[in-house]
């Protein structure tokens, strides 16, 4: 898969990681900035990365900030973007599962580096579930559509 990273100043060092982790996982990570630690703006990078999601440039994105709040609150703004801000194996796992998650948001600030790891790893691996919660995500794209968004190619 195509994953896009990107993060502001307080996620630019866990970011460098987690495009290394990316490439050893087997896909290939794209970093969409930015290109040093100075203090941004998190929604100027959350948007990038989300805008690639809506076009289908990208498979999934990966956003750090320092509380992951911010980017997840931006990311969720576009069309076909189901951004989650998770904080534990179980919360990795279940936006695979039930909810086919394609943006995960991170906190920089309140995840330690081997848990950082972890669930980027079974983010990366988890599949969606599809049933039940293909028709909960079907309702989503709905909503989305009644306010402009285009219907996802079935
Ligand atoms: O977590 C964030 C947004 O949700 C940002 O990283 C945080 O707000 C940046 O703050 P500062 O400019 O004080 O470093």
């Amino acid at each position: 898969m195509k994953i896009a990273v990107a993060s502001d100043h307080r996620g630019y060092q866990v970011k460098a990681k987690i495009l290394e982790q990316v490439a050893e996982l087997g896909h290939e990570p794209l970093d969409y900035g930015p290109v040093s630690g100075e203090s941004v703006d998190y929604p100027d990078f959350a948007a990038k990365v989300a805008q690639a999601v809506t076009t289908g440039a990208i498979d999934r994105g990966i956003l750090i900030c320092g509380t992951g709040m911010g980017m997840c609150i931006v990311a969720n703004k576009f069309c076909g973007v189901r951004a989650v801000p998770c904080h534990d194996d179980l919360t990795a796992e279940m936006s695979r599962r039930h909810n086919d998650a394609n943006v995960l948001c991170l906190s920089a600030d309140l995840l330690g580096e081997r848990l950082v790891s972890r669930m980027v790893e079974i983010w990366l691996t988890t599949e969606f579930e599809g049933g039940r919660h293909a028709r909960r995500l079907e309702k989503i794209a709905m909503f989305e559509a009644q306010n402009g968004c285009p219907r996802p190619n079935p």
